[in-house]
């Protein structure tokens, strides 16, 4: 079994994440981490504090010589930008004249933020929380956070390839209303072609064309969201179950995917367009094959009966657009209870190209997490070993 935590704010000086589980002897080094870090910041329409922070991986327990060794894997990802925030977001008390100093002075950066902005957490956390003020909750609530799941999604990433030869990737199917054909598939080799794109998708006309709307949407003060996929290529039938909800895959990849921020849907393969389909053309026929038993199609994704079918994974998510609106939605000072337009300090026009990113270390540690609870092993090379047990000893292959 795997498990993982993150803690840590926005502004903090750190992000920490852990996870427990993995075998020894899975290659992993901060470069890795570094690099998927890298990956995250990608993306046309990210705001101006993805140029200016950087992240600081550190890997402070259970790698040794860049390799596992059966303990928890706890990573560091500091954030450059703390000297700015030490005393706003110090740990330790910091005297009231000095805070209140902080608030009126030229940064403002104690400043109260009164005015919640509609979408983000901050008015339900002020109320359930008992604040008068959304910097405690969108500190955390911030998909800053989504640094420690892509620094934990990077081990298990690499798990998945080194044991079971299994690739994760994501590309971009819709920003806005700007869709792009999903019927040719970016493969594993084609990642760096993904990345290559400003917006992470795979077809080049609808690049383009999403590049042009996120540059209207700026223009225009507003903000927008959109739909990733994330495909698992080499993964063996059988991992999840269909016994009892919660050991379904799909149950537990929805779950992992709606816990990234602004995430509000998933589906798996068709999903939703299966659902307005005849049984004849939704399901998907199973042939033998001079390379074994294989479905004619993969509507879908990958999963049936809560398990993998050994066909590609398939999972969508879809992103709601950034909710700090520079237009400045409507909304009320919690202070006064007077109307009043939502804080707007400077934020993302869209993230989705980032999302995906992220929704890549979700899946990755989900099926990390699956691949364990049925292979277990203590050391890499022995859950291999019973990897190739199962797939040598399949009834039918
Ligand atoms: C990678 C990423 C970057 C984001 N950047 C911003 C941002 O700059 N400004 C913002 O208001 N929300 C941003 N969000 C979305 C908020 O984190 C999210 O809307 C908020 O947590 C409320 O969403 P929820 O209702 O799903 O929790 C981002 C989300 C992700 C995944
Ligand atoms: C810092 C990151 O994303 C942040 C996520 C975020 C939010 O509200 O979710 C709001 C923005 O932060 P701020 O409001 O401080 O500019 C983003 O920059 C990151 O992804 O590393």
């Amino acid at each position: 079994m795997l498990r993982w935590l993150t803690a840590g704010e926005s502004h903090g000086p750190a992000l920490t994440a852990i996870v427990e589980g993995l075998p020894a002897g899975v290659h992993v080094t901060s470069g890795d981490i570094a690099e998927e870090l890298r990956r995250r910041r990608l993306g046309h329409g990210r705001g101006a504090r993805m140029k200016f922070e950087q992240d600081k991986v550190t890997i402070v327990g259970g790698v040794r010589h860049g390799t596992t060794q059966g303990g928890p894997v706890a990573i560091e990802v500091g954030n450059t930008e703390w000297p700015k925030w030490e005393t706003v977001m110090s740990a330790d008390p910091v005297d009231a004249a000095v805070l209140e100093a902080l608030s009126r002075g030229q940064s403002g950066r104690n400043a109260p933020l009164s005015q919640p902005r509609p979408g983000h957490a901050d008015l339900v956390g002020i109320q359930k929380y008992g604040f008068d003020d959304a910097r405690p909750v969108l500190e955390r609530a911030s998909a800053r956070e989504t640094a420690a799941r892509v620094a934990l999604g990077t081990v298990a990433k690499a798990f998945l390839k080194q044991v079971l030869g299994v690739d994760v990737l994501s590309h971009v199917i819709a920003l806005g209303e700007v869709e792009a054909p999903v019927d040719v598939l970016p493969e594993p080799g084609d990642l760096a072609r993904v990345d290559e794109s400003p917006v992470r998708c795979f077809d080049e006309a609808a690049s383009a064309a999403m590049v042009a709307h996120v540059d209207d949407m700026k223009r225009a003060g507003d903000t927008l969201g959109g739909v990733v996929e994330v495909l698992a290529y080499g993964l063996p039938p059988g991992l999840g179950s269909h016994v009892h909800w919660d050991r379904r895959l799909d149950s537990r990849l929805a779950g992992a995917l709606m816990g990234i921020q602004a995430i509000k849907g998933v589906e798996l393969g068709d999903g939703f367009t299966t659902a307005r389909r005849p049984g004849s053309r939704a399901h998907d026929e199973i042939d033998a094959t001079p390379d074994g038993v294989r479905r004619r199609t993969n509507r879908a994704g990958g999963v049936e009966g809560g398990m993998t079918t050994g066909e590609a994974l398939r999972v969508r998510a879809a992103m709601k657009p950034i909710s700090t609106v520079p237009r400045r939605l409507d909304t009320i000072d919690v202070r006064t209870g007077e109307p009043a337009k939502a804080i707007n300090q400077r934020s993302d026009v869209t993230a989705v190209p980032a999302a995906g990113v992220v929704a890549e270390a979700m899946v990755a540690l989900v099926l990390a997490d699956a691949a364990l609870e049925k292979f277990g092993g203590d050391s890499a090379e022995e859950t291999a070993r019973n990897v190739r047990g199962y797939l040598s000893s399949l009834t039918v292959k």
